[in-house]
Parts: structure tokens; sequence; C-alpha cells
């Protein structure tokens, strides 16, 4: 395993022996009265990986403002730093840190080992940039990144072309064997456990000899927004994928143009925020709300209202309100992965039942997600049942206790977001938000101000 500067002693995520030392755990502040706050957010995980990816492959130097500046941020610029491309801080207007100068090489090199840590996106993202590279790179990353799924980029970057040692498990650790280009070509995958494969592929495809054809097959295509992500950043710097069909992309060879690029704050990280509004009947405010945006994180302004939040906007400000107490829902969210746990957490404090379904790709993310919430909602005193694919949650008084996060932000921040109603609720490894939002607990007293204990 490889340590980088943000990893935590390891533990077993189900094991009986996981260390809970007292000083890991975090004490969730509960709210004394309804919030009445305003926030701004550092930018989006998915904008700054893809635009860095992007602008090592560019075809000049490329500046990003406001990028953020976390785990899997830094896990992306160090790695493409390994490959050669330069990438320097430059004082910028962001609050949350330098904006970022990226100057690509004329050939990228391998010859280098690559930590993923726990990023989805380094792990899915960097592999067609080594097979354009020269030498071999390694890939690796955190005990639990060794679980997720990563043989269909194996599998397809094979297919392309490229030289993959995996020593016959499709899973990090492997190493690309990078000979300067990718043949590219005609390709079928299956995307059914993560739109990263889609993704990865298309932001380095228009670099392959024959560009790419990319067709997936199987039975379902989780976080369809991601992908129009990865769409929209290639179309603003000139390169055109084509969709012929449902499940069919279509890039032709041809140079990514460099830009200078306005990073939008993350509408994921939002989440939290916006739900404390609902569970302590406040209200919370967001700034720099994009008026149009790809991220999945906008459809909070309309997943809030069913569990009974009001939602307004003021120009880029978007401001959720609680009303009496917390409806349950009904909910088929294949496209929204990554906002599932704090939504359950918000399920988990209902007056009524919810059913969450479309969601069994959650089982692979930074742990198993479904299993996770399942596990640490019900040691609360709830009742949540796990489905094929998804959960329920029956209405149930819950009490405080030790919280475990699974090395996963999102497990710890769902915690956080309980603890404001239940007394007692213990955060192990809070700074696992760190992954995405380095300055989570900060703004989370912030947001309380004087009302939390
Ligand atoms: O491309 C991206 O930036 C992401 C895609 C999604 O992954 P999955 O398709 O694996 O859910 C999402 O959940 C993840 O947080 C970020
Ligand atoms: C699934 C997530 O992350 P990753 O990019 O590592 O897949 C997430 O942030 O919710």
């Amino acid at each position: 395993m490889l340590i980088s500067r943000y990893s935590k002693p390891d533990f077993d995520p189900y094991g009986e022996n996981s260390p809970e030392p007292e000083e890991t755990l975090w004490p969730a502040p509960t709210a004394t009265g309804p919030t009445s706050a305003v926030l701004s957010l550092p930018g989006s995980k998915s904008l700054t990986n893809r635009e860095l990816v992007l602008s090592a492959l560019a075809d000049g130097p490329s500046l990003l403002r406001s990028p953020l500046h976390s785990r899997d941020s830094e896990l992306m610029v160090e790695a493409l730093r390994e490959l050669g491309t330069v990438i320097e801080a430059v004082p910028g207007n962001g609050e949350y840190g330098d904006d970022l100068l990226i100057t690509p090489v004329e050939e990228l090199s391998g010859s280098t080992t690559i930590d993923c840590g726990l990023a989805g996106t380094v792990m899915r993202f960097l592999p067609p940039l080594a097979g354009l590279a020269l030498g071999p790179t390694t890939f690796d990353g955190d005990d639990a990144a060794r679980r997720r799924p990563m043989a269909t980029t194996i599998s397809s970057l094979r297919a392309l072309g490229v030289d993959i040692n995996d020593d016959g498990r499709p899973v990090l650790p492997f190493t690309v064997h990078g000979t300067g280009h990718i043949v590219g070509g005609e390709v079928t995958i299956d995307a059914s456990l993560s739109s990263q494969f889609v993704s990865g592929l298309l932001l380095a495809a228009s670099r392959f000899d024959n560009g790419l054809s990319l067709t997936h097959s199987g039975e379902r295509l989780p976080s369809l927004p991601h992908i129009e992500m990865t769409i929209a950043t290639l179309a603003a710097r000139g390169v055109t994928v084509d969709s012929p069909a449902t499940g069919q992309w279509v890039v032709a060879p041809g140079p990514i143009a460099a830009a200078d690029v306005d990073i939008e704050p993350d509408l994921s990280n939002a989440a939290p925020f916006l739900a404390a509004a609902l569970v302590t009947g406040g209200t919370v405010t967001i700034t720099g709300w994009p008026n149009e945006t790809t991220q999945i994180g906008a459809r909070l302004a309309d997943l809030l209202p069913l569990f009974g939040a009001t939602v307004s906007r003021d120009g880029d400000r978007l401001t959720v309100t609680g009303g009496d107490g917390i409806r349950g829902v009904t909910l088929d969210l294949p496209e929204g992965g990554e906002l599932v746990p704090n939504l359950v957490a918000l399920a988990a404090l209902a007056s009524e039942p919810s059913t969450i379904t479309g969601i069994g790709h959650i089982r692979h993310h930074e742990t198993d997600r479904l299993a996770a919430l399942v596990t640490e909602i019900n040691k609360l005193g709830g009742k949540v049942t796990e489905l094929p694919d998804g959960l329920h949650i029956e209405p149930a008084e819950l009490h405080g206790g030790t919280w475990l996060s699974y090395e996963d932000h999102r497990m710890a921040t769902t915690g956080a977001i309980i603890g404001l109603a239940v007394p007692g609720v213990q955060i192990e490894n809070i700074d696992t938000t760190a992954k995405t939002l380095p300055q989570f607990t900060q703004l989370w007293h912030a947001m309380l101000g004087g009302h939390g204990a």
C-alpha cells in the first residue's frame, strides 16, 4: 500500500476489531436551534479532476481557477506530475487556495508509480494516459482502493492495444506498459459498476491514433450526468463526442484545446449543509450556485423538496429552508449515487418510510455504501434494510453511539447530519472528509454558529 499525505491508519471496515481510539472520534455537534447560514464551498472534485486530465493532454498551457484542493485532487496533481506534466500553483482570487497552471509535455513519460489513494477518478481516468506515456506505470492505492472494480478499465485498454500486467487479478495494483501511443478503435465495455469506465476512455480518446468508438453493453449505466459532464468538458476544449445511440460514443482523433477554466463549487458537497436546514428547521444558503451545470448536485434543488424542504434561488444563491419535520421519499436514483448517503441520513430522521432504489453500484464506491449505511444507522437504533439494488428505511427513534466512516467521506458527513438531531453521535475518522472537502468540520461549525452543542 502506498502512503500519501492524507492516509489514515488501516482498519477492517466490518471487522470486530476495528480500532476506535478515543482521539479519533469526533463528537458530532447536535443542533440547539435552527441553522441560519450562508456558505461558499470549494471547487468540484469531478470538474477539477477532469480539467486536470484534459489540461495534461492539451495543446498548450491551461489555467484552472478556484480548483479543488483536497486529497483526491492532490493525488491527481501528483500523478500527472509523475507522468511529466508541469503543474504550478499560482495566486488566484479563489477563497480556497491557489489556481493551477498546467503545462503539458510533448510526450508523457511512464517509468513511475501512481498513488490513486481511494480516488475513483484517478484510478479510472489515468490508465489511458499511462498508455499514451512512454514506459511502465504502476497504479496502486489504499487498501480499500484495491477492492474497487478495475476490470473494465483494464480489459478495454487491452482491447485498444495497451499491454497491462495485473498478475491475473483485475484490481489495483497493476502496471500499464505505455508505448507512447494507443491504437484505439472500437471497443464494447460493461460500465454497469461505474460511469468512470466510460469517462476515463472518453477523456483521452481523441489522443488515440484512431480515436474511439465505444459501446456500453450491460444491464445498467449509473451516474449518467457524470458522463454528460465528461462530454461537456471535452466539447469546451473542441472535442466532439458523437452519441449515435444511447450507450454509444464516438470520438475522432484530434487535439484537445488548452483552456482557462473556472471550476464551479462542489454541489454534491453542498448536500450535508443543505440537509442540515431540513434537520434543524432552519435555512442554509450556498453561494456560487451555477445557473447551468452538469453536476448531479444541482438535483438537490428538486430532491430536497421531496423530503419537505423549500428551495429558492436568488441570483447565484441557493437557499434551502426546512419545515416541520422530514417526509419519507420513494426514489429511483441511479444517476445520483454520490448523493445517496446524505439523503439516507434524512430518510433515517424522517417520520415516514423511505425506499431508494437503482443504487446497487454504490456497493463499489469508497466502501460498500449500502452495507455501511445499514450497519451504522441500525447500530444507532435505526431500521434500515438492504434491497437488491437499494435501501428501505423505516422511521425509528435513534440514539447516540460510535459511527464508523469506512474511509468514506460521504459516510462521515452522513453521520454528522444524523448527529445534528441525535445527541451523542461520535464519528470515527472525520478527517476522511479531506478526500473532497478538507474544510468540512470548520464549515460545519460555522454553519451552526452558536446553535450547536
Ligand atoms: O466521474 C466522476 O467524477 C464520478 C462519477 C460517479 O462514479 P460512479 O459512476 O462510479 O458512481 C460518482 O459517483 C463519483 O463520485 C464521481
Ligand atoms: C464515489 C465517489 O468517489 P470516487 O470519485 O472515488 O468514485 C464519491 O465521491 O462519492
